[in-house]
């Protein structure tokens, strides 16, 4: 639904996006990720031909945006910290977008109360807080179900409980087959939400895989055990030739493993008669994205 080919972009002589291809398939949600300057809103800004890049091909639903400008009726994008017009109210901006997007006026007060903000409809955006506006910029995205979905950061400013809301919301969207592209430097989100990401690295892509692929290749393989009979635990799996390492956090263990024995070692655990409350893999992403940065940045590129 969203395809990059070979996009090249340069600022002066200077290459912000260096050759970068990345997909999105239907009801997919993929995340890029990266650093700050990594080229991110570069990237979702020329594919939204917001930019025009130097080289390289973009389509959306199989067309190219820069010639067909119809495919916009079908997108939704959230544009990082959101430029909405602040004269009027939170209720204009949506009947607004809903009819260029043909959507309904019941549309806009379903999803003024799905972003919680029916009671400051109609309120000037001067007047609101961050949180507010980027609360109507997500509804402003959402009107009308689009099928290909763009999201630069739309966490900012938002509290955990509307995080949550959003979450779901973005969930419902991809189960109805939208398709989803985000940046963001809310990891948990990147956790709970996508199906694939993309690492972006000062212009480059340097890495594509599921997030459980990322935790494996730079952190390896955590298996956190949760127990009340950590002793016994320690004991067994200290004697298990593919545990690299172990430790104690509290009432688990967290075991690092040279190679995926996981099922081994859940049955070791099994065989000694061990009570296991809990036996899952230690996605620490925070950790990964670290240590991946740390080494692409090593690699120098
Ligand atoms: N208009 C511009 N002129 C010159 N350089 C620019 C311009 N816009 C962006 N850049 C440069 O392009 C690079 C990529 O910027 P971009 O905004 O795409 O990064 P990002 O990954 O979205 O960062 P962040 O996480 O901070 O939002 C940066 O080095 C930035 O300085």
């Amino acid at each position: 639904m969203i395809d990059v080919f070979g996009l090249v972009k340069k600022y002066s002589k200077r290459e912000v996006l260096s050759n970068v291809s990345l997909g999105v398939r239907k009801g997919e949600f993929v995340s890029l990720i990266g650093p700050n300057g990594a080229g991110k809103t570069t990237l979702i800004r020329s594919i939204l031909t917001l930019i025009k890049p130097d080289k390289g091909e973009v389509r959306i639903m199989g067309k190219d945006p820069f010639k067909d400008k119809s495919i916009f009726k079908n997108l939704g994008y959230v544009q990082e910290l959101p430029n909405l017009p602040p004269f009027m109210t939170g209720r204009e901006v949506l009947m607004l977008s809903a009819k260029l997007k043909g959507a309904k006026k019941d549309d806009v007060d379903e999803l003024l109360d799905i972003v919680g903000m029916a009671e400051f409809a109609d309120r000037q955006i001067a007047k609101y807080s961050k949180g507010m506006t980027q609360r109507i910029a997500i509804a402003e995205a959402l009107l009308g179900n689009p099928e290909v979905m763009i999201l630069d950061e739309p966490n900012i400013g938002i509290d955990p409980i509307f995080s949550v809301k959003v979450r779901e919301m973005f969930n419902k969207l991809k189960k109805n087959g939208s398709s989803i592209l985000m940046t963001s430097h809310e990891l948990e989100d990147v956790k709970k939400l996508s199906d694939r990401v993309y690492m972006i690295y000062k212009g480059k892509i340097v890495f594509e895989g599921s997030v459980e692929q990322l935790v494996r290749e730079f952190l390896g393989i955590n298996v956190i055990i949760e127990t009340n009979e950590v002793e016994k635990v320690l004991n067994l799996v200290s004697s298990l030739e593919y545990v690299k390492r172990v430790y104690r956090e509290n009432s688990r263990v967290v075991v690092s493993l040279s190679e995926d024995k996981r099922e081994e070692l859940l049955k070791s655990l099994i065989q000694s008669n061990i009570s296991v409350k809990g036996f899952y893999l230690d996605l620490n992403l925070e950790e990964a994205y670290a240590r991946a940065i740390n080494s692409v940045g090593n690699n120098a590129l």
